[in-house]
């Protein structure tokens, strides 16, 4: 009897086994046939409810180049509750960027864009709003005021840089060969020039309450948002950390009430032909009809004055990642500056200004900034996109819905088109006539693509090129004896060098 107990258990068992072992591999299969069916990018086998996010690491740009190698340049992953595709390299980046119908040109609705659309008067936002008709004629409106007051007509824009970049070397200098970080005082000027581009120019803007609480609360919104929100990913976490939205609900509100404050301003002493910044050039937008009703595409001026956020977030935090990794570049290479020095002396000389008209004759100035760009690629991610229906990219079906990474890193740092892409090497970027190479510099995309590309690239490369070259007019930039430096940076809303220390040295 015992024996057939015995028997008979390890036969149950045995079944328990087998049908175990078929009902996993029923599943397995049917998994497989769906795959096979939607024809989906292959990708790395992820968890229930959080997908692939403990995989993705400290830097998900790098951790995306790896898995290329294995998947492919088109991949898909899951971001907790979100299915997501993304994208590697040149050309799966352009054949998906650069079509005309705007299957990539949307922007998924995070949970935090909920709370932005909340504090906004459940207006859309224009980096990150809902893709539909208004939001072309939201970006229209918003790029002709930044050109307005960005472009090269009047040279105001050039003015205005040098002024900030002359206080920031004052600033630098003041440190008295001690080395520092040059964090803040890069950050004092550059968020000078997108204030008074905002905000109007002011012959003491520096010791204005209001630019103060602007340096302080942006201090702020930068720390707390860091890499993002987890709970864009989950949003079922707001019910378990409920504190993560309040304090982001708390610091919009912050912005817009300060915003709300600059803008009063405006309206009071508002005349419309003589406009005097982007506030201004918002407040003169017609944009209702007579009967009060929106005339331009639902575009109300509650929503395009919330550009100013737009602007202020982008073009702040870039440019002053970017000069910092400038200074870290320059003093980690003295051959290369010294090289770019002789350049802006052979053009420039020392008895005047940087001016934006001398960029034609400075190639070598340009390819610095350039390779300084694709080292530092400090949007490695763009933002994300979202397809807006079904599409086909390198063969594979990507479903309306998707959340879309476009990896830009991959690109900065393609071991085809750069061979050594680690090493800083400006001259890359040159032709065998020392001018700029086109099909290099295009071989890079740090401000994106398609629709969706950044608002303010003229902007960002006119502030880059007359902060640098003046930086590099006036000072020398040293590595302190003994400091070591380590070109790993740390991922926030862009990716920023760890704090090193450098001195700098005023040029004689
Ligand atoms: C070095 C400087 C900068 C870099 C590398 C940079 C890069 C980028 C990138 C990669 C995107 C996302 C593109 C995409 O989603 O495909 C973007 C978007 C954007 N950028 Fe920039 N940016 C810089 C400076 C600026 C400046 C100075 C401004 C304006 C003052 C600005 C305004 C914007 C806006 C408004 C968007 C959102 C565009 C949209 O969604 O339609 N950026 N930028």
């Amino acid at each position: 009897m015992e024996n057939f107990l015995a028997y008979f258990s390890l036969h149950v068992s045995d079944h328990l086994i087998i049908l175990f072992t078929f009902c996993i591999s029923l599943l397995l299969l049917k998994h497989v046939v769906f795959i096979y069916k939607r024809n989906a990018p292959p990708g790395p086998w992820g968890f229930p409810i959080i997908g692939h996010l403990h995989l993705l690491g400290k830097k998900p740009h790098v951790t995306f180049k790896r898995w290329k190698d294995t998947y492919g340049n088109v991949f898909k992953i899951r971001m907790g509750s979100w299915d997501t595709v993304v994208i590697n390299g040149k050309n799966a980046v352009k054949d998906a960027l650069e079509g005309s119908d705007d299957t990539y040109s949307g922007r998924p609705n995070f949970y935090t864009m909920k709370v932005f659309k909340d504090v906004n008067s459940n207006e859309n936002a224009l980096s990150f709003g809902e893709f539909d008709s208004s939001w072309f004629v939201h970006r229209k409106l918003a790029s002709k005021a930044l050109r307005t007051f960005s472009n090269t007509r009047n040279n105001s824009i050039q003015e205005l840089v040098t002024e900030e970049a002359m206080y920031m070397i004052d600033a630098l200098l003041e440190h008295n060969g001690r080395p520092f970080f040059p964090d803040s005082e890069i950050s004092k000027s550059v968020g000078s020039v997108i204030y008074q581009l905002c905000y109007g120019r002011g012959e003491d803007v520096r010791n204005d309450d209001l630019f103060k609480a602007f340096l302080k609360s942006n201090d702020e919104f930068i720390k707390f948002t860091g890499a993002g929100n987890p709970v864009d990913v989950m949003p079922w976490l707001r019910y378990i950390m409920p504190w993560k939205t309040q304090k982001f609900r708390q610091l919009l509100r912050k912005t817009k009430q300060f915003r709300d404050i600059n803008v009063q301003k405006h309206i009071h002493d508002f005349v419309s032909d003589r406009l005097r910044d982007i506030t201004d050039a918002f407040l003169a937008e017609d944009l209702t009809d007579k009967d009060g009703k929106s005339k331009k595409g639902n575009i109300s001026r509650n929503r395009l004055i919330s550009t100013l956020d737009d602007l202020v977030g982008a073009g702040f935090s870039t440019i002053s990642t970017t000069l910092q990794w400038a200074i870290l570049f320059l003093a980690s290479n003295p051959d290369a500056q010294n090289r770019v020095q002789a350049e802006v002396d052979a053009v420039v000389g020392n008895g005047r200004n940087v001016k934006l008209s001398d960029r034609c004759k400075m190639p070598l100035t340009e390819a610095t900034i350039l390779e300084i760009m694709r080292l530092s690629s400090i949007v490695p991610l763009a933002l994300p996109h979202y397809t807006t229906k079904d599409t086909i990219l390198n063969g594979y079906t990507i479903k309306k819905d998707t959340v879309v990474f476009v990896n830009l890193h991959s690109l900065a740092y393609d071991t085809d088109t750069w061979k050594d892409p680690d090493v800083f090497r400006p001259e890359r970027f040159l032709g065998e006539d020392g001018y700029l190479d086109k099909e290099k510099t295009n071989s890079f995309l740090p401000f994106g693509l398609g629709r969706r590309r950044c608002l303010g690239e003229y902007l960002a490369r006119t502030e880059l090129l007359i902060f640098f070259a003046t930086l590099i007019q006036r000072c020398d930039f040293i590595r302190p004896d003994g400091e070591t430096y380590t070109m790993d940076g740390v991922l926030g809303l862009t990716y920023n060098p760890k704090p090193y220390k450098v001195l700098v040295v005023e040029r004689t």
